[in-house]
């Protein structure tokens, strides 16, 4: 049987986007911006016949909201969802709610890319209890030791592979078109797996929000189009700048 559709879909712009705050796994809502790109995802899918058959999301609400407002546009409202942590964004640890322009200057370029992109360096744990901290959220009691208090992107990797391998993959060998509707470095970590891309490289991969990425993938599970195709190519390239750009 032939492999499935795979498609990534960023979630639109959150309200803590828009005010350039760290957010990781703070559980915000979309702003309006980001509701219209959701819907636009939606517009994007539909006029590209790529349909999904199933959706996988995170357990954050701009995930969830972004896959529930673009199926509703794609008239695919009624597919199947499982949830789960591991597509959750990278847990950014203490800076979480710190604002990206003052913690570039304070702590100064290096430093600030090296939490933001770095593949191995996790940035400060956060504190138990702290505001920002999820060591009291119901929705991760059963997590145990596996809840993060910072995560670097392998972290990222090495907790969504096991959901990717049980989970998705399951899903693409059924043939099925498969709706991924995550995060920015979640969904860096997946691409750095299906795409091999190596720990350097991944640290100029940037994920535009609301912009669904289709990949076709061969008997392997590896992609026939290296990289993927935006289903708005010109509008994924604006956007990439944009969050490379990030803090300044
Ligand atoms: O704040 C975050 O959780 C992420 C995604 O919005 O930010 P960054 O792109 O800086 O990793």
């Amino acid at each position: 049987m032939a492999v499935g559709t795979l498609v990534l879909l960023r979630h639109g712009e959150s309200v803590w986007n828009a005010e350039n705050l760290f957010t990781g796994w703070v559980d915000v809502p979309l702003s309006e911006k980001g509701v219209a790109e959701a819907k636009r995802g939606g517009v994007l899918m539909r006029e590209a016949g790529v349909l999904p058959e199933v959706l996988h999301t995170s357990l954050l609400r701009r995930a969830i909201s972004t896959a529930n407002i673009a199926l509703d546009s794609a008239d695919r409202h009624w597919i199947p969802v499982r949830r789960d942590w591991r597509l959750n964004e990278r847990h950014y640890g203490a800076l979480q709610g710190k604002n990206k322009k003052q913690t570039l200057e304070e702590f100064g370029e290096e430093q600030f890319m090296l939490w933001r992109r770095s593949y191995d360096t996790p940035p400060p744990v956060i504190e138990p209890g702290a505001e920002f901290s999820q060591d009291r959220d119901p929705r991760y009691a059963d997590l145990g030791s596996d809840l993060p208090m910072t995560e670097c992107l392998l972290d990222v990797v090495k907790r969504m592979i096991p959901y990717w391998e049980t989970a998705i993959v399951p899903d693409l060998r059924a043939g099925r078109t498969v709706l991924v509707a995550a995060h920015g470095n979640s969904l860096r970590a997946l691409i750095k797996h299906l795409d091999g891309v190596s720990d350097e490289a991944i640290a100029g991969l940037n994920v535009p929000t609301g912009i669904p990425l289709r990949y076709d993938l061969d008997d392997d599970l590896r992609p026939i189009t290296a990289g993927g195709t935006y289903l708005d190519p010109d509008a994924a390239a604006d956007a990439i700048k944009a969050v490379a750009n990030q803090g300044r």
